[in-house]
């Protein structure tokens, strides 16, 4: 078991280093799997329990993984795939395991699905994958546990998405790129992580062709080979440390190239937050305490990320007012209140809304992370209340965030990163 335990009242300084992009580095393993000679090389690569699940994923199909931690990149030989199974014990433990199949489809004409996993939000439906795979020629056969999908070949055709899914997305654009002719893909995702996937896969030699519209025509091709890519920056990996900056009354400097926090910076920035662009450098500072109350409507991109709506209800707790959270993704992403609720915050939750009544004082507790976003929000929470708070499961955190507590700790921050029985 890891927990992490946090003393708070330190204000963050310094530079703070963004990790890759959890979101865009699971399906370029999904599209790195789809070249069938050569090494394909990611630079920048978050060193996160989900991506050494990926790494485990792709070598139980066959594929040669090599993950340089300190150098954080990969390197992925996927000329020999020799098992069309995603087996259960590995794939359930992260959700990026759904952008395997493509690869083991156009491959092996097959994939095994035992199960896919990832943060326990409400409903995770998979219809959009499965039906675009059918429309493209799949047979798809849903068992109770597990779901077979065979394909002969694929064949291009016209799909829809009810509403533009990430990784529905991806895994369409990958289905199509080696189908036979032309698809379209109407109300496509348009997070900057799936446009990062597309510069990969075009570099790659796929025609993709309207990515960040909403329509997104893939013409197919015979082969795709292996190349370098550098992943994105991760957004969601910012916006908690600019968050962090926020409620300690804390100055950091975040580097990443690129770096843009969209609405969340505005949103921030209505509760006194105040940014400064220098360069390639964003800088973060907060000298207003308590913060003003905030209103958040979560949305696809570039609405407000639902995966930083909890960091924000933290936030919200030491705003001096009521915010108002209003969460239009998932229908079971509001465990968080009741956990902060235990460190004297006041979250009231009906339904799909939430209300924050603040500034409240929070004093350090035993708490749950209830997901991986809940988890990271808890550790804000740390940071600004007195005593310590331990926070449990931390594998839930180290899911999506690199070295945390010594990224935490080289900006001021009191946190420890502890696994039981050591
Ligand atoms: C690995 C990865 O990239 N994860 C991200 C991805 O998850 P993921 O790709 O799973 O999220 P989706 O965009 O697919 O899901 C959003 C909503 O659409 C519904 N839906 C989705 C697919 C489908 O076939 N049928 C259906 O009904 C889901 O139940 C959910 O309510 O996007 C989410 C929304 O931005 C983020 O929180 C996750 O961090
Ligand atoms: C929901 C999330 O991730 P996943 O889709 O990988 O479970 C998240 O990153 O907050």
């Amino acid at each position: 078991m890891v927990r992490y335990r946090v003393r708070g009242g330190n204000a963050l300084r310094g530079t703070a280093f963004i990790q890759g992009a959890k979101n865009a580095v699971l399906p370029m393993i999904g599209a790195a799997l789809l070249a069938s000679k050569g090494r394909t090389v990611l630079r920048n690569v978050p060193i996160i329990e989900d991506v050494r699940r990926a790494v485990e994923l792709a070598q139980a199909i066959g594929a040669y993984v090599e993950l340089h931690e300190a150098e954080r990149t990969l390197v992925i030989d996927a000329s020999r795939l020799t098992s069309p199974v995603l087996p259960a014990e590995i794939a359930r433990r992260f959700r990026g395991s759904v952008l395997f199949t493509p690869a083991l489809l156009h491959r092996l004409g097959e994939a095994i699905v035992e199960g896919v996993g990832g943060c326990n939000l409400g409903s995770r439906n998979l219809d959009f994958h499965y039906l675009g795979y059918k429309r493209l020629g799949a047979i798809v056969d849903e068992g109770e546990t597990v779901i077979h999908v065979k394909a002969a070949g694929l064949a291009g055709a016209t799909l829809y998405l009810d509403t533009p899914s990430h990784t529905g997305t991806e895994n369409l654009i990958m289905a199509a790129a080696l189908a036979k002719g032309v698809t379209v893909i109407e109300n496509a995702a348009l997070e900057p992580e799936v446009l990062d996937v597309i510069d990969m896969l075009a570099k790659m030699g796929a025609k993709i062709r309207g990515g960040g519209t909403g329509f997104i025509t893939v013409e197919g091709v015979e082969e795709l080979h292996a190349v370098e890519h550098t992943v994105m920056p991760d957004r969601l990996d910012a916006g908690v440390f600019a968050m962090a900056a926020a409620l300690t009354g804390g100055e950091l400097s975040l580097v990443g190239t690129g770096l843009d926090l969209g609405v969340v910076r505005y949103k921030l920035e209505q509760m006194g937050v105040e940014f400064a662009k220098q360069g390639a450098v964003l800088h973060v500072r907060c000298d207003r305490q308590p913060l003003r109350p905030i209103n958040i409507i979560t949305d696809t991109y570039p609405g407000f990320a639902t995966d930083l709506q909890s960091p924000m209800m933290t936030v919200a707790c030491l705003a001096d007012g009521v915010s108002y959270i209003h969460e239009r993704i998932f229908d079971g992403r509001f465990a968080l209140a009741g956990e902060l609720n235990k460190m004297g915050a006041d979250v009231e939750v009906e339904g799909s809304r939430a209300i924050v009544r603040g500034a409240t004082p929070l004093s350090g507790a035993h708490v749950t992370a209830h997901d991986l976003r809940s988890g990271i929000a808890l550790v804000l929470a740390g940071l600004a209340a007195k005593g310590e708070t331990v926070i449990e499961s931390g594998y839930l955190i180290d899911r999506g965030h690199a070295h945390l507590a010594e990224r935490m700790r080289a900006l001021g921050a009191d946190i420890t990163r502890e696994i039981s029985g050591r």
